[in-house]
């Protein structure tokens, strides 16, 4: 008898609105086939732990991207929380330290197979080196991705949020198993805003990305359904 693998769309739509009926009219425009979701800090301080479960109940894939950085004890709960919530996937910032992802992974392993994939947040895509000399680190971005990444690993996370820039060098230093999931993606021609290392959906997937976290070119376009196929089918 033939088995079918599960769909893993690459694409992570990154629901960043201010009203919830205008993000939900968009959540049914899509197909939990062809893409998941990202839920931030904007629409989780809104609309709470019931919007997240409303996305997981109609079938979606739920990245829930909050970035703790806390002491690890209070990490450790958050995770936990994040995953009763039955998320795919929940965040901290690698910057919190070794004492304090390992304290997150620990605290998800009864989950088992049911744990949401645990990644850890290096240099955010807003960020240069001018940016970083700004909060003390003189390493590059690329340096210091690498480093926490390392870090990351070593605290036995799934992956990293990172750009796509760095994605190849990543991926040549810890392996293909250890997830790379970027934001700062941009379509050719869209507006970087306030993105700094950005990369097209096509380029992030041939450097090595896993998951392409994309917001505002879907989001804010007249047709968001018909950007991501066209995305999709570009990849
Ligand atoms: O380094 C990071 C970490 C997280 N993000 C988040 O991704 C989306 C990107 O949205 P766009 O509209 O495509 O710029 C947004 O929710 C950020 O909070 C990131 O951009 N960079």
């Amino acid at each position: 008898m033939q088995t079918l693998s599960k769909p893993d769309p690459k694409i992570l739509i990154a629901l960043d609105f201010a009203d919830q009926a205008h993000a939900l009219a968009l959540v049914e425009q899509l197909d939990p086939r062809q893409c998941r979701l990202k839920v931030g800090k904007e629409m989780f301080t809104l609309f709470g732990p019931e919007f997240v479960r409303s996305l997981v109940k109609a079938g979606f894939d739920v990245f829930l991207d909050l970035k703790f950085h806390d002491i690890p004890n209070t990490v450790a709960n958050a995770v936990v929380a994040a995953a009763e919530l039955g998320v795919w996937m929940v965040n901290v910032h690698a910057s919190g330290g070794l004492r304090m992802m390992k304290a997150a992974h620990e605290a998800l392993l009864p989950y088992g197979e049911q744990a949401p994939l645990l990644i850890a947040v290096t240099v955010l895509t807003s960020m240069t080196d001018e940016d970083l000399a700004q909060v003390g680190v003189s390493s590059s971005p690329a340096e210091q991705v690498l480093s926490l990444a390392r870090l990351t690993r070593d605290a036995g996370l799934d992956g990293v949020v990172c750009s796509a820039q760095e994605a190849s060098l990543l991926k040549a230093e810890l392996g293909a198993n250890f997830k790379l999931i970027t934001p700062g993606i941009r379509p050719a021609g869209s507006d970087a805003g306030d993105q700094r290392r950005i990369m097209t959906p096509q380029q992030a997937l041939a450097a090595g990305s896993d998951y392409l976290v994309i917001g505002r070119p879907i989001t804010l376009a007249p047709n968001p359904a018909q950007v991501l196929a066209d995305i999709n089918n570009s990849l």
